[in-house]
């Protein structure tokens, strides 16, 4: 009895053990077949992970943030492992969105490819650990880690979820390269192209003005022939052979039409008629030449018809001025090239604020013969303006300043008051040396009332009488000095940019009688 105790006890420990063991070995089968079910555990989070704001995928693909050591996968859709340490191949510098960051972390900012940004696996493990976190279950690092480096779960996920996929990419561009080396291998901004060296502009060519010494003369065929009714009624009277008191009366008219003037016209009558008795000259060509001289003596063969242009003291000033359109810019701009011409360093101001187009106009003269022009906005202080080309003058060391005004009409005092002004304003630099009234040949006897005006209110040295080559009335230069008793020093005979000569009675009358042809 005893026996079969023993015997029972030693059979049940064996069943016991062969239970146990069976149970512990069906314990170890179940544990082998139940760990794939971790994974849709872990997958269930990653696909957490990728919630609808796409964030937090991307950096479960980054290699950096291994715990374990797992091999990486290198399926497609994956980053291999050199993106992560911001190799430069594949890097997308375009892409740099924030959506790789998780909800409640803070975005990382949208940087440029060259801006360094915080190293990626710090992001990556600092996000595995919230995933711990977010996940609501005890789960340990490791297993939160393990996640993260699943790459099978990664690649499903990327791979299932083509934004995910570019989530992925996506946040592989905003990695940074390990060394500044690998920032200028994969994003060193492409070379600016060197802009070519812009050819320097060709000077300009000037012109080289001619001498004015007897500029007139060459110009007298052009003056005949404006001229050419005064001039041949004169020879048409004073070649008959005896001169009647008819013919003198004929002269005197002739004299008038030319506007020579009625004191002026019946003083060379006079004077002519004696002078023809005293001297017995009775041929056209003997009264002709009597009348040359006559006429050569009233336009005053001596004034002093010179212009200061240059001073010891600082630039000689020569203004401009007279009524709207008789020539002012032009004579300014063709007075530069005689100027030049003649030697000296010209500075132009163009006070004329109120017509645009004058200062452009006195530019374009000032080009050709590379004199510079002071200007100011359109409608400026006209006083203001000369004042700055004198005091630029003084500055540079120019020999001459010649300020052009605006045409005023005589008529306007609020104009010619204006005028005074400048006049004033300049001469807080220095002495305004020339004052030279425009007159247009052309108005004849108006031509005078004006001037009259005008000497009133600047003091006027001298005349630049206009388009004498449009007019037959060439007596007005006689005229105007009787009247204003100020020379004529300069005459327009054309358009052309050399066609200003210094007035030289002479050759005046030389090209009005054709007495040296
Ligand atoms: N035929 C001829 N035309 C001239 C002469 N001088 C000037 N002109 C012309 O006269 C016109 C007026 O000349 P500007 O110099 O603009 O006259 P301005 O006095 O400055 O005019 P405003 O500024 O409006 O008062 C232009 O067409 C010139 O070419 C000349 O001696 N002969």
């Amino acid at each position: 009895m005893e026996w079969l105790i023993i015997s029972l006890a030693i059979l049940l420990v064996l069943i016991l053990g062969g239970v146990g063991y069976v149970i512990d070995k069906g314990r170890k089968v179940k544990r082998l077949t139940d760990k794939p079910e971790v994974a849709p555990r872990l997958d269930k989070k990653s696909d957490r992970g990728s919630t609808p704001d796409g964030t937090g995928t991307a950096t479960k693909t980054r290699p950096g943030t291994k715990a374990t050591g797992t091999k990486p996968t290198s399926k497609p859709g994956t980053k291999p492992a050199t993106k992560t340490t911001g190799k430069p191949t594949s890097t997308k510098p375009t892409s740099t969105k924030p959506s790789t960051t998780k909800p409640g972390t803070k975005p990382t900012p949208t940087k440029p490819p060259t801006t360094p940004t915080p190293p990626v696996t710090d992001s990556a493990a600092s996000t595995t650990a919230d995933e711990a976190t977010v996940d609501g279950t005890t789960v340990d690092e490791t297993t939160a880690n393990e996640a993260t480096v699943d790459g099978t779960t990664v690649d499903e996920t990327t791979t299932a979820d083509p934004a995910a996929t570019n989530a992925v990419d996506d946040s592989s561009t905003i990695e940074v390269p390990d060394s500044p080396a690998g920032i200028n291998d994969t994003i060193a901004p492409p070379e600016p192209e060197l802009e070519a060296e812009p050819e320097p502009e060709p000077e300009p060519e000037l012109d080289t003005p001619p001498s004015t010494v007897g500029r007139m003369g060459r110009l007298r065929d052009r003056l005949a022939r404006s001229n050419s009714a005064f001039g041949r009624g004169l020879l048409a009277v004073i070649s008959k052979d005896e001169m009647t008191e008819d013919d003198w009366e004929d002269l005197e008219d002739s004299l008038l039409q030319a506007d020579v003037g009625v004191a002026a016209a019946t003083h060379i009558v006079e004077q002519l008629r004696t002078k023809s008795m005293v001297e017995g000259a009775r041929s056209s060509e003997q009264i002709k030449a009597l009348l040359a001289a006559e006429l050569t003596e009233a336009l005053g063969a001596d004034w002093d018809r010179s212009l200061t242009t240059n001073r010891d003291d600082g630039p000689a000033v020569v203004m401009v001025v007279g009524v709207n359109g008789t020539g002012k810019t032009t004579t300014c701009g063709k007075l530069a090239r005689v100027l030049v011409g003649d030697g000296n360093t010209v500075l132009m101001g163009a006070a004329d604020t109120f017509r645009a187009a004058a200062a452009d106009q006195l530019a374009t003269w000032g080009e050709r013969v590379g004199v510079d022009v002071v200007r100011g906005p359109e409608g400026a202080d006209p006083a203001s303006v000369a004042f700055d080309a004198v005091k630029a003058g003084k500055a540079q060391g120019i020999d001459t300043v010649l300020v052009d005004t605006a045409g005023r009409l005589h008529t306007k005092s609020g104009l010619m008051d204006e005028l005074g002004k400048v006049k004033r304003v300049i001469e807080k630099q220095g002495p305004v040396d020339e004052t030279l009234l425009v007159l247009d040949a052309t108005t004849g006897q108006n031509g005078l009332v004006q001037a009259r005006v005008f000497t009133d209110v600047v003091d006027v040295t001298g005349v630049v009488l206009t388009k004498l080559d449009g007019s037959a009335k060439g007596g007005i230069v006689i005229a105007v000095q009787n009247e204003l008793g100020v020379p004529v020093k300069y005459v327009g005979i054309g358009e052309g940019k050399d066609d200003l000569a210094p007035f030289v009675p002479e050759e005046f009358v030389d090209g009005l009688l054709q007495t040296g042809s």
